[in-house]
C-alpha cells in the first residue's frame, strides 16, 4: 500500500491522474492512485487508463438518466435505502469534522425515510454520523458497519417463526450490534501511539472511529507521506489483529474481523425483517472503497441498485453512477416523490370509490365498485 502522490516516472501516467486530481482535487480512489512497485494492484492501472467517464457511464448508466425504468422494475418490490455518509450524502472536505450534510439533504433522507426503511453505514462512528444526519427515522451504523443499531437479530425457533434472539429486547426496540467490541481496549491504545507518533507530521489528522481509526493525510505535505506511511505501519505491525486499509486521502487501522458494509447490509435486511424476501430490493448508494463491499453483496442477491458516487471512472461493482452529493439529492428527492405521488394516486382512487384489491407481495388493483 503507497498513499496517494503524484508520479514520478511515467508519463501517461502523470497526465491521467493530474486531469483527474483537476477535477476531483486528489480524491482518486486507491484503483487509481500511481501504482508502488510493491503494489500487487499494480496490473489494474493499464485498464484504468483506457476509460474515460463517457465510455465508463455506458456501464454503469446515471441513476438519474435510468431512473423511470428502476422504478418501473421496482414496481410491487420492497424497496430498502442504504447510505454511506462522506461524499455521498455531504461533500469532501478538507476538515472531517465539518463535513457537513445540507438542509436540502436531510430533509430528502427525511422523506426517503418516511417511505423505505432507510439506513446510513458510514466509516464514522456511529454518534459522529448520528449528530452529521440528526435524524430519528433512520438506522445507523458506524464504524464500516461494525457498530450497528437496529432492532434485535431474530432467531427461527422449532415453529418455525421467528423470534427476538433470548435475552434481547423483547420489545423490539433498537439494540446495538458489535461484532468488533472486544477489539476495543486495543484500539485506544493504537489511537494513542498514532498520535504520539505522527504528531510531528505536519497536518495529520487523528481520528476516533469507535472500533477503527482514521488517519488523514490530506492535508500532509506530499513530502511527509513516506514518513507518515512508515510510522503508522510502525504502530500497526505490532498489532497482529488488525490491519491498514486505505480511503480517500485517509489510512484507517481496523480489526481483522470478516465484517464490512456488505455484512452490515445484510444483517440490517435481517434484522429489520428483510432476509429471505425474494421480493425485497435494496438500494445502496456510497462513493468510496469500502462501499464496494455492499455492492458487491447487492450483485450476488440477483436484486437491487448498487449506485457508485464519483464522476471519474474507477473499477467498480456498481452497476448505476450518480456524479456527486447533488445528484444524490435530486435522486433521493425523485424517490421520495415517486412514492409519494404513487402512495398519492391510490389515496385518489379510494377517494373516487374505487376498490382496492390487495394482492400483498403482487402489489394492488383498484376495480370500480
Ligand atoms: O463511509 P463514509 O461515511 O464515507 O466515511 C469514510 C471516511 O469519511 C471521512 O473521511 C473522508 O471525508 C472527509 C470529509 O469530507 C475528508 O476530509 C477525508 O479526506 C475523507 O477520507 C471520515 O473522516 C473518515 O473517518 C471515514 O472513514
Amino acid at each position: 500500500m503507497g498513499l496517494q502522490r503524484s508520479p514520478s516516472s511515467k508519463q501517461k501516467v502523470r497526465s491521467f491522474l493530474k486531469a483527474a486530481k483537476d477535477e476531483n482535487k486528489s480524491d482518486l480512489s486507491t484503483d487509481m492512485r500511481t501504482p508502488h512497485l510493491s503494489d500487487p494492484c499494480i496490473n489494474i492501472e493499464p485498464i484504468s487508463l483506457d476509460l474515460s467517464y463517457n465510455s465508463w457511464v455506458v456501464d454503469h448508466p446515471s441513476a438519474l438518466g435510468s431512473f423511470d425504468r428502476m422504478m418501473k422494475a421496482a414496481k410491487g418490490k420492497r424497496m430498502v435505502v442504504f447510505l454511506d455518509y462522506d461524499g455521498t450524502l455531504s461533500p469532501i472536505v478538507d476538515n472531517p469534522d465539518r463535513a457537513f450534510m445540507s438542509d436540502e439533504m436531510r430533509a430528502a433522507v427525511l422523506e426517503v425515510a418516511k417511505y423505505f426503511p432507510t439506513a446510513i453505514i458510514s466509516g464514522r462512528s456511529r454518534a459522529k454520523v448520528k449528530e452529521f444526519v440528526k435524524l430519528s427515522n433512520v438506522y445507523y451504523a458506524g464504524s464500516h458497519g461494525m457498530d450497528i443499531m437496529a432492532p434485535p437479530r431474530r432467531v427461527k425457533s422449532t415453529d418455525g417463526k421467528h423470534h427476538t434472539a433470548a435475552g434481547l429486547d423483547r420489545k423490539e426496540s433498537e439494540v446495538p450490534f458489535q461484532p468488533a467490541k472486544k477489539f476495543l481496549p486495543a484500539i485506544q491504545e493504537i489511537l494513542t501511539k498514532l498520535e504520539e507518533k505522527t504528531k510531528a507530521i505536519q497536518g495529520v489528522r487523528i481520528e476516533d472511529n469507535s472500533f477503527c481509526v482514521s488517519v488523514h493525510f490530506r492535508q500532509v505535505r506530499e513530502e511527509d507521506y513516506d514518513l507518515l506511511e512508515e510510522r503508522v505501519k510502525s504502530v500497526v505491525e505490532s498489532y497482529p489483529e488488525f490491519h491498514l486499509t486505505e480511503g480517500k486521502m485517509v489510512l484507517e487501522v481496523r480489526p481483522s474481523i470478516t465484517w464490512n458494509k456488505g455484512h452490515a447490509l445484510e444483517y440490517l435486511l435481517e434484522t429489520l425483517g428483510f432476509s429471505n424476501s425474494s421480493d425485497v430490493l435494496p438500494v445502496y448508494i456510497g462513493d468510496d472503497r469500502t462501499d464496494e463491499d455492499a455492492f458487491k453483496v447487492i450483485r450476488s442477491r440477483g436484486q437491487g441498485y448498487p449506485i457508485i458516487v464519483s464522476s471519474n471512472p474507477k473499477d467498480t461493482s456498481a452497476l448505476f453512477s450518480l456524479q456527486d452529493p447533488s445528484e444524490v439529492l435530486t435522486f433521493l428527492s425523485r424517490l421520495a416523490r415517486w412514492k409519494n405521488l404513487g402512495l398519492g394516486s391510490r389515496r385518489k382512487k379510494r377517494k373516487l370509490g374505487f376498490l382496492c384489491i390487495n394482492y400483498g407481495k403482487e402489489g394492488s388493483i383498484y376495480v370500480d365498485k
